[in-house]
Protein backbone atom coordinates (compact mmCIF):
# COMPACT_ATOMS: atom_id res chain seq x y z
CA UNK A 1 0.00 0.00 0.00
CA UNK A 2 0.56 3.71 -0.71
CA UNK A 3 2.50 4.98 2.71
CA UNK A 4 1.82 8.74 3.12
CA UNK A 5 4.97 9.27 2.01
CA UNK A 6 4.93 7.37 -0.88
CA UNK A 7 7.41 4.82 0.68
CA UNK A 8 6.61 1.43 -0.02
CA UNK A 9 7.02 -1.73 2.61
CA UNK A 10 5.66 -4.71 2.87
CA UNK A 11 7.11 -8.87 3.01
CA UNK A 12 9.35 -8.35 0.17
CA UNK A 13 11.16 -5.62 1.26
CA UNK A 14 12.23 -6.47 5.15
CA UNK A 15 12.48 -3.06 7.36
CA UNK A 16 15.69 -3.24 8.32
CA UNK A 17 15.41 -1.33 10.82
CA UNK A 18 12.94 -3.99 12.16
CA UNK A 19 15.99 -6.54 11.93
CA UNK A 20 18.18 -4.59 13.74
CA UNK A 21 20.81 -4.61 11.12
CA UNK A 22 20.72 -0.98 10.13
CA UNK A 23 20.72 1.84 12.61
CA UNK A 24 17.91 4.65 12.08
CA UNK A 25 19.88 7.87 11.55
CA UNK A 26 18.36 11.16 13.78
CA UNK A 27 16.29 12.83 10.94
CA UNK A 28 16.55 15.54 13.05
CA UNK A 29 19.09 18.77 12.07
CA UNK A 30 22.44 19.13 14.18
CA UNK A 31 21.39 20.91 17.48
CA UNK A 32 20.51 24.80 16.90
CA UNK A 33 19.66 24.33 13.20
CA UNK A 34 16.73 24.42 11.32
CA UNK A 35 15.40 22.44 8.30
CA UNK A 36 13.53 24.52 5.71
CA UNK A 37 10.24 22.21 4.18
CA UNK A 38 7.86 23.59 2.22
CA UNK A 39 6.37 25.74 4.23
CA UNK A 40 8.52 27.27 6.52
CA UNK A 41 10.99 27.93 2.55
CA UNK A 42 7.85 29.81 0.95
CA UNK A 43 7.66 32.38 4.38
CA UNK A 44 12.03 32.24 3.94
CA UNK A 45 11.74 33.09 0.67
CA UNK A 46 9.09 36.10 1.10
CA UNK A 47 11.02 37.55 3.52
CA UNK A 48 14.30 37.18 1.29
CA UNK A 49 12.51 38.73 -1.93
CA UNK A 50 11.70 41.95 0.25
CA UNK A 51 15.26 42.48 1.53
CA UNK A 52 16.34 41.52 -2.13
CA UNK A 53 13.87 44.22 -2.87
CA UNK A 54 14.44 47.10 -1.13
CA UNK A 55 18.09 46.49 -1.90
CA UNK A 56 17.36 46.83 -5.43
CA UNK A 57 15.02 49.68 -4.84
CA UNK A 58 18.35 51.67 -3.48
CA UNK A 59 20.66 50.68 -5.95
CA UNK A 60 22.14 48.24 -3.96
CA UNK A 61 24.05 45.45 -5.79
CA UNK A 62 24.60 41.53 -4.67
CA UNK A 63 27.68 40.03 -3.58
CA UNK A 64 28.10 36.77 -2.19
CA UNK A 65 31.23 35.02 -0.08
CA UNK A 66 31.64 31.58 1.32
CA UNK A 67 30.27 30.66 4.81
CA UNK A 68 33.49 28.99 5.53
CA UNK A 69 36.37 31.87 5.58
CA UNK A 70 39.72 32.24 7.63
CA UNK A 71 39.36 32.57 11.41
CA UNK A 72 41.63 35.32 11.53
CA UNK A 73 38.82 37.61 9.88
CA UNK A 74 37.38 36.98 13.39
CA UNK A 75 40.67 37.46 16.12
CA UNK A 76 39.40 40.55 16.96
CA UNK A 77 40.60 40.99 21.01
CA UNK A 78 37.87 43.12 22.34
CA UNK A 79 36.06 40.28 24.19
CA UNK A 80 33.01 39.94 22.27
CA UNK A 81 30.52 37.14 22.50
CA UNK A 82 30.72 36.72 18.78
CA UNK A 83 34.45 36.07 19.47
CA UNK A 84 33.46 33.06 22.11
CA UNK A 85 31.19 31.22 20.44
CA UNK A 86 33.41 31.20 17.16
CA UNK A 87 31.84 27.97 15.10
CA UNK A 88 35.89 27.37 14.28
CA UNK A 89 38.13 24.20 13.24
CA UNK A 90 40.82 23.30 11.88
CA UNK A 91 40.38 21.85 8.32
CA UNK A 92 42.19 18.49 6.42
CA UNK A 93 44.84 21.18 5.89
CA UNK A 94 45.87 22.20 9.26
CA UNK A 95 44.37 25.75 8.38
CA UNK A 96 42.43 27.20 11.12
CA UNK A 97 38.86 28.29 9.74
CA UNK A 98 35.27 29.11 11.19
CA UNK A 99 31.67 29.31 9.68
CA UNK A 100 31.32 33.29 9.72
CA UNK A 101 29.51 34.66 12.56
CA UNK A 102 28.99 37.68 10.59
CA UNK A 103 28.73 39.39 7.12
CA UNK A 104 31.11 42.33 7.45
CA UNK A 105 34.76 40.82 7.76
CA UNK A 106 33.83 38.74 4.83
CA UNK A 107 32.39 42.14 2.85
CA UNK A 108 35.55 43.99 3.54
CA UNK A 109 37.99 41.20 2.56
CA UNK A 110 36.10 41.15 -0.46
CA UNK A 111 36.39 45.07 -0.47
CA UNK A 112 40.05 44.48 -0.30
CA UNK A 113 40.83 42.37 -2.30
CA UNK A 114 38.77 44.35 -5.49
CA UNK A 115 40.90 46.88 -4.34
CA UNK A 116 41.54 49.95 -7.29
CA UNK A 117 39.38 47.41 -9.46
CA UNK A 118 35.82 48.64 -8.30
CA UNK A 119 35.05 52.36 -7.82
CA UNK A 120 34.09 53.96 -4.47
CA UNK A 121 31.38 53.98 -3.17
CA UNK A 122 30.12 51.29 -3.22
CA UNK A 123 26.90 49.78 -2.69
CA UNK A 124 26.46 46.12 -2.00
CA UNK A 125 23.78 43.80 -0.34
CA UNK A 126 24.09 39.78 0.77
CA UNK A 127 21.54 37.91 2.73
CA UNK A 128 23.55 34.60 4.04
CA UNK A 129 23.66 32.04 7.20
CA UNK A 130 26.20 32.74 10.25
CA UNK A 131 26.97 30.88 12.97
CA UNK A 132 27.65 30.37 16.47
CA UNK A 133 28.70 27.61 18.53
CA UNK A 134 26.83 28.55 21.86
CA UNK A 135 26.81 25.75 24.28
CA UNK A 136 23.52 23.94 24.11
CA UNK A 137 22.36 25.06 27.56
CA UNK A 138 20.48 28.16 26.55
CA UNK A 139 19.06 26.35 23.67
CA UNK A 140 19.42 29.10 21.20
CA UNK A 141 19.72 28.60 17.65
CA UNK A 142 23.11 28.17 16.08
CA UNK A 143 22.69 29.68 12.51
CA UNK A 144 20.39 32.15 11.24
CA UNK A 145 19.94 34.28 8.05
CA UNK A 146 20.97 37.74 7.90
CA UNK A 147 20.43 40.49 5.23
CA UNK A 148 23.54 42.73 5.42
CA UNK A 149 23.46 46.15 3.20
CA UNK A 150 26.66 48.01 3.54
CA UNK A 151 27.52 51.77 1.92
CA UNK A 152 32.05 51.61 1.61
CA UNK A 153 33.16 55.19 0.54
CA UNK A 154 30.97 57.50 1.88
CA UNK A 155 32.38 59.31 5.70
CA UNK A 156 29.19 61.78 6.09
CA UNK A 157 25.92 60.43 7.67
CA UNK A 158 24.13 60.76 4.24
CA UNK A 159 24.99 57.18 4.36
CA UNK A 160 23.98 56.21 7.68
CA UNK A 161 20.62 58.43 6.86
CA UNK A 162 20.22 56.10 3.27
CA UNK A 163 20.67 53.11 5.12
CA UNK A 164 17.97 53.29 7.94
CA UNK A 165 16.13 54.75 5.22
CA UNK A 166 16.30 51.12 3.20
CA UNK A 167 15.00 49.28 6.68
CA UNK A 168 12.02 51.64 6.68
CA UNK A 169 11.26 50.79 3.19
CA UNK A 170 11.22 47.47 4.46
CA UNK A 171 9.42 47.50 7.43
CA UNK A 172 6.65 49.67 5.26
CA UNK A 173 6.82 46.97 3.01
CA UNK A 174 5.44 44.42 5.16
CA UNK A 175 3.23 46.30 7.14
CA UNK A 176 4.89 47.39 10.06
CA UNK A 177 4.75 51.01 10.97
CA UNK A 178 6.63 53.16 13.33
CA UNK A 179 3.91 52.67 16.11
CA UNK A 180 5.35 48.71 16.07
CA UNK A 181 9.00 49.59 15.64
CA UNK A 182 11.72 52.48 16.69
CA UNK A 183 15.31 53.26 16.12
CA UNK A 184 17.05 53.63 19.11
CA UNK A 185 20.46 55.83 17.45
CA UNK A 186 23.51 57.28 19.29
CA UNK A 187 27.56 57.27 18.39
CA UNK A 188 30.41 56.12 19.85
CA UNK A 189 32.09 59.43 19.28
CA UNK A 190 30.13 60.37 22.48
CA UNK A 191 32.35 57.27 24.51
CA UNK A 192 35.17 58.56 22.59
CA UNK A 193 35.03 62.10 23.60
CA UNK A 194 34.53 61.08 27.14
CA UNK A 195 37.27 58.29 27.06
CA UNK A 196 39.78 61.01 25.57
CA UNK A 197 39.02 63.19 29.12
CA UNK A 198 40.30 60.32 30.55
CA UNK A 199 43.02 60.14 28.18
CA UNK A 200 42.45 56.16 28.21
CA UNK A 201 44.46 54.87 25.10
CA UNK A 202 42.28 54.04 21.63
CA UNK A 203 43.09 50.18 21.80
CA UNK A 204 40.62 50.15 24.78
CA UNK A 205 37.89 51.64 22.79
CA UNK A 206 36.45 48.23 21.39
CA UNK A 207 36.65 46.69 24.39
CA UNK A 208 34.84 49.57 26.33
CA UNK A 209 32.22 49.62 23.68
CA UNK A 210 31.96 45.89 24.31
CA UNK A 211 31.67 45.78 28.00
CA UNK A 212 29.67 49.03 27.69
CA UNK A 213 26.66 47.01 25.42
CA UNK A 214 25.86 44.13 27.76
CA UNK A 215 24.52 46.96 30.04
CA UNK A 216 20.83 45.55 29.63
CA UNK A 217 22.04 42.20 30.17
CA UNK A 218 24.31 41.97 33.24
CA UNK A 219 23.93 43.68 36.23
CA UNK A 220 25.47 47.42 36.29
CA UNK A 221 28.16 46.33 39.02
CA UNK A 222 29.65 43.84 36.97
CA UNK A 223 29.74 46.45 34.14
CA UNK A 224 31.64 48.72 36.36
CA UNK A 225 33.67 45.68 37.17
CA UNK A 226 34.80 44.71 34.21
CA UNK A 227 35.51 48.91 33.07
CA UNK A 228 37.56 48.57 35.95
CA UNK A 229 39.71 45.69 35.18
CA UNK A 230 40.17 47.17 31.40
CA UNK A 231 41.81 50.20 33.43
CA UNK A 232 39.30 52.77 33.72
CA UNK A 233 39.33 54.95 36.83
CA UNK A 234 36.16 54.96 39.37
CA UNK A 235 35.55 58.75 37.97
CA UNK A 236 35.86 57.17 34.30
CA UNK A 237 33.68 54.45 35.11
CA UNK A 238 30.93 56.93 36.88
CA UNK A 239 31.03 59.90 34.02
CA UNK A 240 30.62 56.96 31.12
CA UNK A 241 27.46 55.98 33.06
CA UNK A 242 26.51 59.13 33.16
CA UNK A 243 26.26 59.62 29.64
CA UNK A 244 24.87 56.87 28.86
CA UNK A 245 21.86 57.91 30.64
CA UNK A 246 21.84 61.16 29.21
CA UNK A 247 17.84 61.37 27.32
CA UNK A 248 18.64 64.23 24.97
CA UNK A 249 20.37 65.64 22.57
CA UNK A 250 20.42 68.99 23.93
CA UNK A 251 21.22 67.04 27.10
CA UNK A 252 24.17 65.62 25.87
CA UNK A 253 25.44 68.46 24.41
CA UNK A 254 25.11 70.34 27.52
CA UNK A 255 27.58 68.00 28.71
CA UNK A 256 29.71 67.36 25.83
CA UNK A 257 29.99 70.64 24.65
CA UNK A 258 28.58 71.51 21.16
CA UNK A 259 32.06 71.26 19.00
CA UNK A 260 32.25 67.84 18.90
CA UNK A 261 31.34 65.30 15.92
CA UNK A 262 29.30 63.06 17.70
CA UNK A 263 26.91 66.02 18.16
CA UNK A 264 27.32 67.41 15.24
CA UNK A 265 26.93 63.79 13.52
CA UNK A 266 23.71 63.07 15.57
CA UNK A 267 21.93 66.27 14.79
CA UNK A 268 22.76 66.47 11.03
CA UNK A 269 21.60 62.96 10.67
CA UNK A 270 18.06 63.54 12.65
CA UNK A 271 17.86 66.60 10.20
CA UNK A 272 18.36 64.03 7.41
CA UNK A 273 15.74 61.83 8.74
CA UNK A 274 12.76 64.29 8.70
CA UNK A 275 14.17 64.80 4.90
CA UNK A 276 13.77 61.21 4.19
CA UNK A 277 10.70 60.96 6.24
CA UNK A 278 11.46 58.67 8.87
CA UNK A 279 11.67 60.99 12.00
CA UNK A 280 9.18 59.27 13.41
CA UNK A 281 10.64 56.13 13.62
CA UNK A 282 14.12 57.30 15.37
CA UNK A 283 14.99 58.35 19.01
CA UNK A 284 18.44 59.40 20.55
CA UNK A 285 19.51 56.70 23.23
CA UNK A 286 22.75 57.44 24.59
CA UNK A 287 22.72 53.60 26.38
CA UNK A 288 22.88 52.09 22.40
CA UNK A 289 26.56 51.20 21.57
CA UNK A 290 26.18 47.64 19.59
CA UNK A 291 28.07 44.76 20.56
CA UNK A 292 30.44 44.82 17.73
CA UNK A 293 34.37 46.01 18.57
CA UNK A 294 34.57 47.97 14.97
CA UNK A 295 32.09 50.81 15.34
CA UNK A 296 33.29 54.05 15.26
CA UNK A 297 30.22 56.22 15.04
CA UNK A 298 27.07 56.45 14.51
CA UNK A 299 25.44 53.29 15.81
CA UNK A 300 21.73 52.21 15.41
CA UNK A 301 18.84 49.11 16.50
CA UNK A 302 15.77 48.34 15.33
CA UNK A 303 13.51 47.80 18.42
CA UNK A 304 9.98 46.44 18.83
CA UNK A 305 7.98 49.30 21.24
CA UNK A 306 6.89 46.83 23.35
CA UNK A 307 9.67 45.97 24.44
CA UNK A 308 9.23 42.08 24.18
CA UNK A 309 11.88 41.18 21.67
CA UNK A 310 15.61 41.17 21.31
CA UNK A 311 16.70 43.43 18.61
CA UNK A 312 15.09 43.34 15.16
CA UNK A 313 17.99 44.69 13.58
CA UNK A 314 21.76 46.63 13.74
CA UNK A 315 24.71 48.58 12.45
CA UNK A 316 26.29 51.47 12.45
CA UNK A 317 29.97 53.07 11.27
CA UNK A 318 33.20 51.05 10.83
CA UNK A 319 35.62 53.42 9.52
CA UNK A 320 38.47 51.58 10.88
CA UNK A 321 37.72 47.95 9.88
CA UNK A 322 40.03 48.11 6.80
CA UNK A 323 43.46 49.00 8.62
CA UNK A 324 42.30 45.75 10.93
CA UNK A 325 43.03 43.66 8.04
CA UNK A 326 46.49 45.60 6.98
CA UNK A 327 44.67 47.58 4.27
CA UNK A 328 44.09 51.31 3.83
CA UNK A 329 41.10 52.45 5.87
CA UNK A 330 38.07 53.09 3.77
CA UNK A 331 34.95 55.07 5.55
CA UNK A 332 32.02 52.27 5.60
CA UNK A 333 29.07 51.87 7.07
CA UNK A 334 26.47 48.81 6.96
CA UNK A 335 23.79 46.94 8.98
CA UNK A 336 22.71 43.39 10.05
CA UNK A 337 18.97 42.37 9.93
CA UNK A 338 18.44 38.39 11.03
CA UNK A 339 15.32 36.31 9.87
CA UNK A 340 14.43 35.39 13.12
CA UNK A 341 13.37 38.21 15.30
CA UNK A 342 11.45 40.16 12.57
CA UNK A 343 8.86 36.82 12.51
CA UNK A 344 8.51 36.53 15.78
CA UNK A 345 7.08 40.20 15.86
CA UNK A 346 5.30 39.99 12.51
CA UNK A 347 3.28 36.49 14.19
CA UNK A 348 2.43 38.61 17.13
CA UNK A 349 1.39 41.19 15.14
CA UNK A 350 -0.92 39.07 13.14
CA UNK A 351 1.37 39.87 10.14
CA UNK A 352 2.60 36.60 8.86
CA UNK A 353 1.80 36.42 4.95
CA UNK A 354 -0.85 33.31 3.88
CA UNK A 355 1.34 31.74 1.14
CA UNK A 356 0.58 28.69 0.00
CA UNK A 357 1.61 26.35 -3.12
CA UNK A 358 -0.03 27.36 -6.15
CA UNK A 359 0.18 25.41 -9.42
CA UNK A 360 -1.67 26.23 -12.42
CA UNK A 361 -2.31 22.36 -14.48
CA UNK A 362 -2.09 18.93 -12.69
CA UNK A 363 -2.05 16.63 -15.88
CA UNK A 364 -3.00 13.25 -15.33
CA UNK A 365 -3.34 10.17 -18.15
CA UNK A 366 -6.62 8.40 -17.81
CA UNK A 367 -4.65 5.50 -18.72
CA UNK A 368 -1.30 3.74 -18.33
CA UNK A 369 0.02 3.76 -22.29
CA UNK A 370 -1.22 7.85 -22.02
CA UNK A 371 1.54 8.62 -20.04
CA UNK A 372 4.12 9.75 -22.78
CA UNK A 373 0.94 11.73 -24.15
CA UNK A 374 0.41 13.15 -20.67
CA UNK A 375 3.93 14.48 -20.67
CA UNK A 376 3.53 16.18 -24.25
CA UNK A 377 0.67 18.18 -22.81
CA UNK A 378 3.06 19.06 -19.78
CA UNK A 379 5.44 20.13 -21.80
CA UNK A 380 3.00 21.79 -24.19
CA UNK A 381 1.92 24.19 -21.07
CA UNK A 382 5.40 24.44 -19.64
CA UNK A 383 6.93 25.80 -22.94
CA UNK A 384 3.86 28.51 -22.65
CA UNK A 385 4.63 29.20 -18.76
CA UNK A 386 2.51 27.20 -16.67
CA UNK A 387 3.49 25.54 -13.66
CA UNK A 388 2.35 21.74 -14.51
CA UNK A 389 2.44 19.04 -11.56
CA UNK A 390 2.56 15.77 -14.12
CA UNK A 391 1.13 12.97 -12.60
CA UNK A 392 3.65 10.44 -12.85
CA UNK A 393 2.12 6.75 -12.42
CA UNK A 394 -1.74 5.71 -12.79
CA UNK A 395 -3.50 6.89 -10.05
CA UNK A 396 -7.21 6.76 -9.43
CA UNK A 397 -9.44 10.18 -10.00
CA UNK A 398 -10.23 10.30 -6.57
CA UNK A 399 -6.54 10.70 -5.62
CA UNK A 400 -5.56 13.03 -8.37
CA UNK A 401 -8.68 15.66 -7.20
CA UNK A 402 -7.35 15.18 -3.85
CA UNK A 403 -3.78 16.06 -4.74
CA UNK A 404 -5.92 19.00 -6.86
CA UNK A 405 -6.93 20.98 -3.88
CA UNK A 406 -3.93 20.14 -1.43
CA UNK A 407 -1.94 21.87 -4.31
CA UNK A 408 -4.57 25.23 -4.96
CA UNK A 409 -3.72 23.79 -8.87
CA UNK A 410 -6.62 25.94 -11.14
CA UNK A 411 -7.45 23.33 -13.55
CA UNK A 412 -7.20 19.83 -14.12
CA UNK A 413 -5.88 18.25 -17.54
CA UNK A 414 -7.02 15.11 -18.25
CA UNK A 415 -5.18 12.55 -21.11
CA UNK A 416 -7.90 10.03 -22.29
CA UNK A 417 -8.12 7.42 -25.43
CA UNK A 418 -11.34 8.84 -26.95
CA UNK A 419 -10.28 12.63 -26.30
CA UNK A 420 -6.82 11.77 -27.64
CA UNK A 421 -8.07 10.13 -30.32
CA UNK A 422 -9.36 13.63 -31.86
CA UNK A 423 -6.22 15.42 -30.70
CA UNK A 424 -7.96 16.60 -27.71
CA UNK A 425 -7.39 16.72 -23.67
CA UNK A 426 -9.85 17.65 -21.25
CA UNK A 427 -9.67 20.39 -18.96
CA UNK A 428 -11.85 21.26 -15.69
CA UNK A 429 -11.40 24.20 -14.23
CA UNK A 430 -11.49 23.27 -10.58
CA UNK A 431 -12.70 26.57 -9.32
CA UNK A 432 -15.85 26.97 -11.37
CA UNK A 433 -16.29 22.97 -12.43
CA UNK A 434 -16.37 24.33 -15.92
CA UNK A 435 -14.91 21.38 -18.17
CA UNK A 436 -14.35 21.35 -21.57
CA UNK A 437 -12.39 19.72 -24.95
CA UNK A 438 -9.58 21.59 -26.71
CA UNK A 439 -7.12 20.86 -29.12
CA UNK A 440 -3.49 20.22 -27.54
CA UNK A 441 -2.13 22.94 -29.59
CA UNK A 442 -4.68 25.31 -28.53
CA UNK A 443 -3.82 24.10 -24.99
CA UNK A 444 -2.68 27.48 -22.74
N1 LIG B 1 26.39 35.98 15.18
C1 LIG B 1 25.37 35.11 15.26
C2 LIG B 1 25.39 33.94 14.53
C3 LIG B 1 24.32 33.06 14.63
C4 LIG B 1 23.29 33.40 15.46
BR1 LIG B 1 21.81 32.23 15.65
N2 LIG B 1 23.26 34.53 16.14
C5 LIG B 1 24.27 35.38 16.05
Amino acid sequence: TDSPTGGRSGALTPNPTVTGEVQKIDVNPPKGTRDFPPEEMRLRNWLFNNFKEVSRLYGFEEIDFPVLESEALYTRKAGEEIKDQLYCFEDRGNRRVALRPELTPSLARLVIQKGKSVSLPLKWFTVGQCWRYERMTRGRRREHYQWNMDIIGVPGVMAEAELISSIVTFFKRIGITESDVGFKVSSRKVLQEVLKCYSIPENMFGKVCVIIDKIEKIPVDEIKKELKTVGLSEEAVQELLQVLSVKSLTELEERLGGSGEAIADLKQLFSLAEKFGYSKWLQFDASVVRGLAYYTGIVFEGFDREGKLRAICGGGRYDHLFSTFGADDIPACGFGFGDAVIVELLREKGLLPELSLQVHNIVCALDEELQGHAAMAANILREKGQSVDLVLESKPLKWVFKRASRTNAERLVLVGNSEWQKGMVRVKVLSTGEQYEVKLDDLN
